[in-house]
């Protein structure tokens, strides 16, 4: 049994680390005093001019002016250490979070460790998970952080002012309730809404533009683009329009922020004046009243902020939680022969339909695959030929049994299963890397000669070598032909050299000739080959050939048997061998 990789088994961490959350309680130190530093610099101001209008000797006001000047710097430089230390935090948060997040992406993508099959929006998905990491750090920098800060700095304000009179202090604690709690819940109440539909808005937007622009040939072809075009403008007026809605509750949030602090600093004057306070003390309560809720007004803009990132932030822990709960230990079974034999016995596999309820891809399959049989499976589009790869891999995983050896495949350590059968499948990628590394991605200690070997048997070799840059040009999905690529993917499959090797339809895209020749060679390789393909010329060399519809196995057996009884595999050789014909397994009546 090979060990555990470091993060596989891991417990559930927390979300940020303990020297993160150490940096992050810097930056709010740090933050505070800055804005302490601003409230002290505006109540001794204020206590200076007051007291200088009373004309004391200047010694009087020589420790006022010293601590104006003090506390002018120390804001500065405070500010810029929040800044520094919060950024450094939260850059770090993000650095550990987006490795935790892309090993749970894996983790959770990993079918052989249990994750339900791959379903289309599962790139949509992850591209959302991308975006929702970043969204950390707004959620960090522009929501906890200055939330935090204003609080510590609205209590300590309202402390100090209660020590110089109870009841302007009293008042003054009203006001930062008001401004620093209940203004922050409104305005994530009223963005709340909003974002949801903002969101969808966006959304809508997305999808529309990339219709237009994806499909602009098409679209200008048949006259459509204008129509297209339409449905996108709705969606952007539509999304303008929530843009809107949302700028006027900032502007409302914003100005009722300010009447509260009007309405605060009043009532603070007239409290204090009531009281009996000298004028000095009341001119000093009443600007640090003033300075006191300028900083806690931004609770408002980043409890609305928070709304926005909130259900982002949900769907990171929700991640990390699933993807990070650990294993129970599982004792995987030695791993399988060099030259296993595979077996399906009624095996089926459903998909969840959209609108519910599930429709099957295969139903009561069973296959043999002893040890160097080559089996093609053909079948009319949706059959459930790739979903049939799909169960040997261990990507899908079905009802029924499936034997690797003699254990089911399920018993095996993932990797090991991963070891034996693999190949090329409808979703292998071509790296933006070189065409050696693309190719040898399946065995990174090949040699050159196997390299060779592999890509002289795709049918790949002659167009590498005429390439100036050789095995050294970069390559990548968007720069290569139909046939180069399925070449070069088969070229990969061909040298990871697996006991049990699977190739989904591996000569798309070259011309009869080059496939027929391709197909010939697997089916006389000395592994096992179950191979997928339209095409029936080169299948006389199969052991056996299955015809699949609908997820059932119609018809099964050897080519020359097969094109001599009655059925839909005869019809499409029929079809394929008159010449001029598209070969296309005819569907049978239901
Ligand atoms: N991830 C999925 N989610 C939902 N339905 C799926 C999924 N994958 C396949 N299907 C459905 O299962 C059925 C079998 O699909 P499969 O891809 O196995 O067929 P196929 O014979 O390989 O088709 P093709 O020749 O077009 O590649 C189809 O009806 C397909 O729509």
């Amino acid at each position: 049994m090979k060990p555990a990789g470091p993060a596989e088994g891991g417990g559930m961490r927390r979300p940020i680390e303990g020297r993160e959350v150490l940096r992050l309680t810097g930056a709010v130190a740090a933050g505070t005093s800055a804005e302490l530093c601003a409230v002290a610099l505006t109540a001794t101001a204020a206590w200076l001019v007051a007291r200088a209008g009373q004309h004391p000797p200047l010694s009087a006001l020589a420790l006022a002016i010293v601590g104006v000047r003090a506390f002018a710097l120390f804001r500065g430089v405070l500010r810029y250490a929040e800044r520094l230390v919060g950024h450094d935090a939260a850059l770090r948060v993000l650095a550990g979070l987006r490795v935790r997040v892309y090993e749970a992406l894996r983790r959770s993508a990993d079918p052989a460790a249990g994750a339900p099959p791959r379903t289309p929006r599962d790139a949509e998905a992850v591209q959302r998970m991308v975006a929702d990491v970043e969204s950390v750090q707004d959620l960090l920098l522009r929501c906890l952080l200055p939330a935090s800060v204003a609080w510590l700095t609205g209590l300590a304000a309202v402390a100090v002012a209660a020590v110089l009179l109870p009841a302007a202090g009293a008042v003054l604690a009203g006001g930062v309730v008001l401004s620093g709690v209940a203004l922050p819940a409104l305005a994530a109440r009223a963005a709340r809404s909003d974002a949801r539909r903002a969101a969808g808005a966006r959304a809508d937007l997305a999808v529309c533009a990339l219709d237009v622009r994806r499909g602009a040939a098409d679209l200008a072809a048949f006259g459509a683009t204008g129509r297209f075009a339409a449905r996108a403008e709705t969606a952007a007026a539509r999304l303008a329009r929530l843009e809107r809605r949302a700028g006027a509750i900032e502007a409302a949030v914003a100005a009722l922020g300010a009447a509260l602090q009007g309405g605060t600093v009043l009532a603070v004057l007239w409290t204090a004046r009531r009281s009996g306070a000298d004028g000095v003390l009341v001119t000093v309560l009443t600007l640090t009243a003033l300075a006191a809720l300028d900083a806690v007004l931004p609770v408002a803009e980043a409890a609305r902020r928070l709304s926005e990132v909130r259900p982002a932030a949900h769907r990171v822990l929700g991640l990390l939680r699933a993807g990070g709960r650990p294993r129970p230990h599982r004792a995987f079974v030695p791993a399988p022969d060099p030259r296993p034999s595979l077996e399906l016995r009624g095996v089926r596999v459903a998909y969840a339909r959209d609108g519910g309820g599930s429709v099957p891809a295969l139903d009561g399959v069973d296959l043999r695959l002893p040890a160097g049989r080559k089996v093609a499976v053909v079948g009319a589009s949706g059959a459930g030929k790739s979903t049939l790869l799909g169960v040997l891999t261990g990507e899908v995983r079905p009802e029924g049994a499936v034997l690797l050896g003699d254990a089911p495949l399920g018993a095996y350590d993932p990797r090991d299963v991963r070891a034996t059968v693999r190949g090329l499948t409808q979703d292998a990628h071509v790296f933006n890397a070189s065409i050696r590394a693309n190719v040898t991605l399946a065995r990174p200690g090949a040699t050159d000669a196997e390299a060779t070997d592999a890509a002289c048997r795709a049918g790949l070799l002659d167009w590498i070598e005429a390439l100036p840059g050789g095995w050294d040009t970069l390559v990548g999905d968007s720069r290569l032909s139909g046939g180069q690529r399925q070449r070069l993917l088969l070229a990969r499959a061909l040298l990871a050299d697996p006991p049990v090797l699977v190739l989904d339809e591996p000569t798309e895209g070259l011309d009869l000739a080059t496939a027929d020749r391709l197909v010939t060679d697997l089916l006389t390789d000395r592994r096992t080959v179950v191979l997928v393909t339209h095409r029936l010329a080169p299948l006389a060399a199969a052991d056996e050939i299955v015809v699949l519809d609908r997820g059932r196995v119609v018809q099964r057996g050897p080519h020359r048997d097969l094109a001599g009884v009655p059925g839909p595999y005869r019809d499409l050789w029929a079809t394929e061998s008159r010449p001029g014909t598209v070969p296309a397994i005819p569907r049978p009546r239901a």
